[in-house]
């Protein structure tokens, strides 16, 4: 652990702490919050209808609208046929938000990646895709799972719906500053292990408050070995661990991924950015207030037993045994768990691969490997939605969607969908859904239903053998056991 830091010294400084300063309007005193001024606001239709109401009531307009991007998401449904509008919508609610996000984008002037858009999907998948998500950046949106734009070194938090309504009519944001903590990766994954699983391991390690009133600045070898599609897993889930926001240093990796994207800046414009990106990582000497160290080559594949993220356990191992925590047997009971339960060879129902934390084409391309020439276990439902047209396009052109269909998994339309079900894509009570969203709650995915959350790997594996499998049998070669 280290010393709190001074706030009012210049030098040196975190990733986090350049971010703050650059965008602090009027800075915080002790008795009120700091004036931030937002780059990048992300607009879906869960969170934004209450925010339009509010400026269409106080006769307000929306301030910047080049600054606002809009898609629609956690109600699209995933079928063909209702995306298109060969069929009706089947979910009333879903339609009627969706409906209400273009109206509202219409008339307030918001660039909508709608229905019909290629260029549609998770807010947290198509910014980075568009471009729109860069270092530096200070990104909100009403929605908690913001942090994954971290992955970029932007300051990326979710807002609530009436904060949603401050950003459109001002720009600004009221925000006290965070505390920092530092999480530190040494050494490098094994094989089978992916960035899910160090995310799970850390939020194992330091628990679901762990990072309560905090940002998180994931760093050290592991990290700068990850790609961008692994970094935004890691920090998509930094919610999870309680934090505010999660971040990653921006290097050479990040500009490989920005260049020549839609928003990203061009020619001159692009050599002063990338000049000024560099200068964001953190200072050598730059104090955080708590430092956690993990070691990577420690990590085995994981995998949720609870009703929580941070109830998870490697693979391998049993379910905890906490007598007398009466949670922790709530939790199980729920599950239809046992205390010193294997987890390992545990039937499962349905797979879900997709989200904004494990639906990107290389999470895709995961399971992918796991599948081809194969067929899923009888009786296992396993839905793949990817998280937006773009991954969707990519992962047909290299043959994805055949390797899926051929392993009799559906192959989907992007957005949220069986993540938490809201456009009805749902897992029926008392069944057990291997998942590589990020929550497990309580009727996460339907009324009763079970969720495990895992890798894309380990959610293919267990598609195969309609068992939780450790994947790395799978990829040591041997067939998957039948258990
Ligand atoms: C609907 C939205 C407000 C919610 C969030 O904030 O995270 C959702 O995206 C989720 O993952 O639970
Ligand atoms: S995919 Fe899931 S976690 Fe991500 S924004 Fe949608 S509902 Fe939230």
């Amino acid at each position: 652990m280290n010393t709190r830091t001074d706030p009012r010294r210049s030098e040196p400084l975190t990733l986090f702490e350049k971010v703050w300063k650059q965008h602090e309007v009027v800075p915080q005193t002790a008795d009120t919050p700091a004036i931030l001024y937002i780059d990048l606001h992300l607009i879906h239709e869960v969170t934004s209808p209450q925010a339009f109401s509010l400026l269409r009531s106080l006769d307000l307009k929306l301030r910047r609208t080049d600054r606002t991007l809009a898609t629609m998401d956690h109600s699209t449904p995933t079928d063909p046929d209702e995306i298109s509008g060969r069929v009706p919508i089947k979910v009333e609610s879903a339609a009627r938000q969706l409906k209400q996000l273009e109206v509202n984008c219409r008339e307030f002037g918001v660039n909508l990646r709608g229905l019909g858009s290629d260029q549609r999907g998770i807010v947290h998948v198509i910014g980075p895709e568009l471009g729109a998500t860069q270092p530096g950046k200070t990104i909100v949106c009403g929605d908690s799972h913001t942090a994954t734009h971290g992955a970029f070194g932007a300051l990326a938090f979710g807002i609530g719906t009436t904060e949603v309504g401050h950003v459109l009519a001002t720009q600004c944001l009221l925000q006290r500053r965070p505390k920092t903590m530092a999480i530190e990766v040494s050494g490098r994954l094994g094989p089978g292990v992916t960035a899910k699983d160090l995310i799970l391991a850390i939020i194992g390690r330091i628990g679901v408050s762990g990072g309560t009133g905090h940002v998180i600045e994931y760093r050290g070898t592991a990290i700068e070995a990850l790609s961008m599609e692994e970094r935004m897993t890691v920090c998509n889930m930094s919610i999870e661990a309680g934090a505010r926001a999660g971040m990653i240093a921006p290097d050479d990796t990040t500009f490989a991924y920005l260049k020549g994207r839609q928003y990203a800046p061009t020619g001159a414009h692009w050599d002063a950015a990338v000049e000024r990106w560099r200068a964001l990582r953190t200072d050598p000497g730059a104090l955080f207030d708590e430092i956690v160290h993990i070691d990577a080559d420690s990590i085995a594949p994981m995998i949720t037993y609870g009703t929580h993220p941070g109830m998870v356990v490697p693979i391998g191992a049993a379910v905890p045994q906490r007598p007398g925590d009466a949670a922790h047997a709530k939790s199980l009971a729920y599950m239809g768990l046992q205390e010193g339960e294997e987890i390992i060879g545990k039937a499962i129902q349905v797979v879900f691969l997709g989200s904004c934390t494990n639906g990107r084409l290389s999470d895709l391309k995961q399971a992918a490997q796991v599948l081809k020439g194969r067929k899923i276990a009888p009786g296992v439902r396993m839905l793949v939605v990817p998280g937006s047209q773009q991954v969707k396009r990519e992962a047909e052109a290299i043959g994805l969607d055949r390797i899926f269909i051929e392993a009799g998994a559906e192959w989907r339309e992007p957005g949220c969908s069986m993540c938490l079900g809201m456009n009805g894509d749902l897992v029926a009570k008392g069944d057990y859904a291997v998942s590589t969203s990020n929550r497990n709650f309580e009727g996460r995915q339907g009324p009763g239903a079970r969720t495990l959350l895992a890798s894309p790997a380990t959610a293919a594996v267990a598609a195969l053998t309609g068992r939780i499998t450790d994947p790395r049998e799978f990829l040591a070669g041997a067939a998957p056991a039948a258990h």
